[in-house]
């Protein structure tokens, strides 16, 4: 039997106020910290996070993200670091500041720490950086050696923050299991080059049962900015199992097909978490599903507020060409959709694009 590998964050912390409580966190971690944060996560929270930080000892300097994760933007704030001589760096906001804050580290000896004010992604965990052009176009995966020596998360914050973003933080852990699951059956490796392990297969189950049975009462609460048990249940499952569950379990056609529509323009509205859950249902048609499952799956993703058709994430009538510069993006030889238990074209990954959506029309 091949090597099975699990890799996680050193820390994990979530509550209801922790991002007060980050210095004391973060102190072992280093002397000199740069925030990285766009212009509205530092207008809502630098303040709070500076208190914390220099109440505990720590040098800070807050920098502002200018938007993308782009490689020119990597190399600007790996630029700032070096000329604070700083030690830590914290990624705070959504998945796109962490990941420029997890790429510009490692040109760094340093610790990173994540800080999502938004609970829309499973970046925070992850040692990936998704790379995209100035444009916003996908590029590719950075997959590092390191994982964040500590992942905050203060579901306050994450409960008064947009619910579009929380809603897509569930498209995105939604694919968890069903990629980790098809890259099990098929026997195909993870982003570590290895077998996943049957911890990482579990916890990317538990990721799916959580939103099931949390899912809806999440979003209501968060619509009223409340934090409830459920919420925690959610932040947990689109953060941590989410994270976790990618990883060390496996993607598969979700993600990659979602990298598939970011070529159009038209898709660039949507959030990484909506288009992610189009990627899903086109999955499960990918594989077959029985109409009852896809149907199931689409009524949950519809329930919570999640897209289930083409015209939801900006393609209101796509163009069989568009279709095929989707699928045939997806289908690079690089891509996750060769971890199905299925040979996929794209041919296939058209005709799947249109049976899920026509599965999403059922529920208007
Ligand atoms: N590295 C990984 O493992 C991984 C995993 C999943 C997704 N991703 C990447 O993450 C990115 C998507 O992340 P995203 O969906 O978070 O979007 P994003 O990072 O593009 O944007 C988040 C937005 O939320 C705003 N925001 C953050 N906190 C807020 C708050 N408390 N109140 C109000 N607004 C707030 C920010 O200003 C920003 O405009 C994509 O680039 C995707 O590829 C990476
Ligand atoms: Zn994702």
């Amino acid at each position: 039997m091949t090597t099975q590998i699990f890799r996680s964050p050193a820390g994990y912390v979530q509550g209801r106020n922790v991002i007060d409580d980050l210095g004391t966190h973060a102190e072992p971690l280093g002397e000199t910290v740069v925030v990285l944060a766009d212009e509205l996560v530092l207008d809502l929270f630098g303040d709070r996070v500076r208190d914390s930080l220099e109440a505990a000892g720590l040098e800070v300097a807050l920098e502002e993200f200018r938007g993308e994760c782009s490689e020119r933007e990597i190399e600007r704030v790996a630029d700032v670091h070096a000329d604070h001589d700083a030690d830590v760096i914290v990624g705070m906001g959504g998945g796109k500041a962490i990941d420029t804050a997890r790429a510009a580290r490692e040109h760094t000896d340093g610790a990173l720490v994540s800080l999502p004010t938004v609970a829309s992604t499973d970046a925070p965990t992850s040692s990936v950086a998704v790379i995209y052009t100035e444009a916003g176009e996908f590029v590719e995966f950075h997959v590092y050696e390191r994982h964040p020596e500590l992942v905050l998360i203060d579901t306050e914050v994450i409960a008064s923050a947009p619910t579009r973003l929380f809603r897509g933080g569930i498209g995105d852990a939604l694919a968890t299991w069903f990629e980790a699951d098809a890259a099990y059956r098929s026997g195909a490796t993870t982003i570590f080059g290895t077998r996943s392990t049957r911890t990482a297969q579990e916890i990317a189950k538990l990721a799916y049962t959580t939103l099931r049975d949390h899912g809806r009462s999440a979003v209501e609460a968060v619509e009223r900015d409340a934090v409830t048990e459920s919420v925690e249940a959610v932040v947990e499952a689109n953060t941590l199992l989410s994270g976790l569950g990618f990883e060390s379990g496996g993607l598969a056609a979700a993600h990659a097909i979602h990298n598939g529509l970011t070529q159009l323009e038209a898709t660039h509205e949507a959030t990484h978490g909506e288009k992610v859950t189009i990627g899903t249902l086109a999955q499960l048609v990918l594989e077959g599903r029985e109409d009852a499952f896809v149907e199931d799956v689409a009524g949950f993703a519809n329930a919570v507020g999640l897209p289930t058709t083409l015209a939801e994430i900006g393609l209101e009538d796509p163009s069989t060409e568009d279709l095929a510069v989707v699928a045939e993006a997806a289908c690079a030889e690089e891509e996750t959709i060769h971890n199905e238990p299925v040979p996929v074209t794209p041919d296939d990954v058209r005709d799947s694009l249109v049976g899920a959506d026509a599965i999403g029309r059922r529920l208007e």
